[in-house]
């Protein structure tokens, strides 16, 4: 096995992964980056690489496939393909000269002993280079969107139902733009010296619009800084540290924290509760490490217990009125988090938006009568589909008429009807749904 230690060749092998084995953007790239120690410019440059070009993935094919003729014969020509072709499109300050010199080395470094793949990469952008782009005729949508956003043509349809076209296209582009680096800092430490020291050691922390203690840093690398490792922070996303502050906490308080893998919401609802105590259950019992390690790392370990199981089943661990706070964070389909796991809008489908809110339903049903009377249950997703948020608390609401929905207000946002929905253009944070229900009387 070589050793691959430039920026294009991280990037390159994890798009392989990404694009011919199906593994997960940001779990492959945070793996090669680790094990590549590259220079933070060059790690900049492969994260850009890789999350570019799977963003843009649809939009390049279609660029690539009347030039591409017959079958690619080894795994790295396609992805060597879409990355510089994404390269050539996107990325100014990379001359197409550069672009070409590198993907020839690449296709030397990843190539067969003696294959010509070289020269087929070599020929194929050059005639991208001559030809430039190619976009389907305006008027003829979705199919247009599709390509120039780089949506599969139902999703574009589902965003033009939901919002106009307008709006749609706004959401579109924004999910393409690269996510923030976003921090929120302990309850438990002091902000205005975590803000400081990030100050001086270059991180440039932004304050969120959208809620209190989260900052967005002007680059990575904060996960191997001492501000991590000592628990002073944590890495969420600004509308993913919203939800736990839907919920008023009393310091003693029993919360049960339904889905909670890999308990970015446990910590935070932890530190809320220093008399009180987080149960904190996942269906995956080997998520759970996870969910212990981070809870130890920010200082709320003694707060926090962990427990494998199915939110449908928590009727035979606990008793009904057992907590005084529920967060229901459920598995959902993830499309309000594009930016960080770009890959999930080529994979899901309308059929999966359904399955995922029958689920999301029957963990409502099933975990909702652990609250106390007068207790607060929140339900949230990290999705922007009406059909696993809206239509959820609304059927939720028929067939509990024991529940309602309470208003609630956060530092900087609040909400009159008890739903909350965050787009990704609105901030520019991850697309986020909050519904905060009460027991009636
Ligand atoms: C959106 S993630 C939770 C993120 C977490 N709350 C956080 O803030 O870090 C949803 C989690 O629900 C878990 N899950 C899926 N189905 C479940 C079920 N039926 N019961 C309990 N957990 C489930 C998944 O394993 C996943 O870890």
């Amino acid at each position: 096995m070589k050793t691959k230690t430039s920026a294009r060749s991280v990037a390159l092998a994890t798009l392989i992964k990404v694009i011919k084995q199906g593994s997960y953007s940001n779990i492959s790239l945070n793996h090669a980056l680790k094990e590549a120690k590259l220079a933070r410019e060059d790690q900049n440059l492969a994260t850009k690489l890789v999350y570019g070009t799977i963003q843009y993935q649809l939009y390049l094919e279609y660029q690539l496939k009347d030039l591409v003729k017959g079958k690619l014969k080894e795994s790295y020509l396609k992805p060597l393909l879409l990355m510089s072709a994404y390269q050539i499109f996107f990325l100014d300050k990379v001359p197409t000269r550069a672009v070409l010199d590198e993907a020839n080395k690449l296709a030397k470094e990843f190539g067969r002993r003696n294959s010509g793949g070289y020269r087929l990469v070599n020929g194929v952008l050059r005639s991208l280079q001559r030809r430039g782009e190619l976009l389907p005729d305006q008027g003829d949508e979705p199919r247009y969107s599709s390509v120039k956003y780089s949506m599969p043509e139902w999703l574009v349809t589902y965003f033009f139902d939901n919002w106009g076209q307008n709006r749609a296209k706004k959401i579109m582009a924004s999910l393409n733009e690269p996510a923030k680096n976003d921090v929120r800092i302990s309850a438990l430490a002091s902000e205005g010296s975590v803000v400081k020291g990030l100050q001086e050691a270059g991180f440039d922390p932004q304050p969120s619009s959208l809620t209190a203690g989260s900052y967005a840093l002007s680059r990575g690398g904060i996960v191997q800084s001492a501000f991590f490792k000592e628990g002073l922070l944590t890495v969420q996303d600004e509308a993913a540290s919203l939800v736990a502050k839907a919920f008023d906490f009393k310091p003693d308080d029993q919360v049960l924290d339904a889905c909670s893998a890999p308990g970015g919401k446990t910590i935070q609802m932890a530190e809320q509760v220093p008399d009180g105590q987080v149960t904190a259950l996942d269906i995956h019992e080997n998520k759970l490490g996870l969910v212990r390690q981070n809870a130890a790392r920010m200082h709320v370990a003694g707060q926090v217990s962990t427990k494998a199981a199915d939110a449908r089943k928590a009727g035979e661990y606990f008793s009904a009125g057992q907590f005084d706070k529920i967060l229901i964070d459920a598995p959902c389909s993830g499309l309000g988090l594009l930016r960080r796991k770009p890959e999930i809008r080529y994979t899901k489908s309308m059929a999966d938006l359904k399955n995922l809110a029958k689920i999301q339903l029957a963990i409502l049903d099933h975990v909702a009568p652990l609250l106390k009377q007068g207790g607060e249950l929140v339900y949230s997703t990290c999705s922007i589909s009406v059909e696993e948020n809206e239509d959820n608390v609304r059927a939720f609401l028929e067939t509990h008429p024991d529940f309602e929905l309470k208003p609630f207000a956060t530092e900087k946002v609040a909400s009159q009807s008890g739903m909350l929905k965050i787009l990704p253009d609105t901030y520019h944070s991850d697309g986020f749904f909050i519904a905060k229900f009460t027991t009636r009387g």
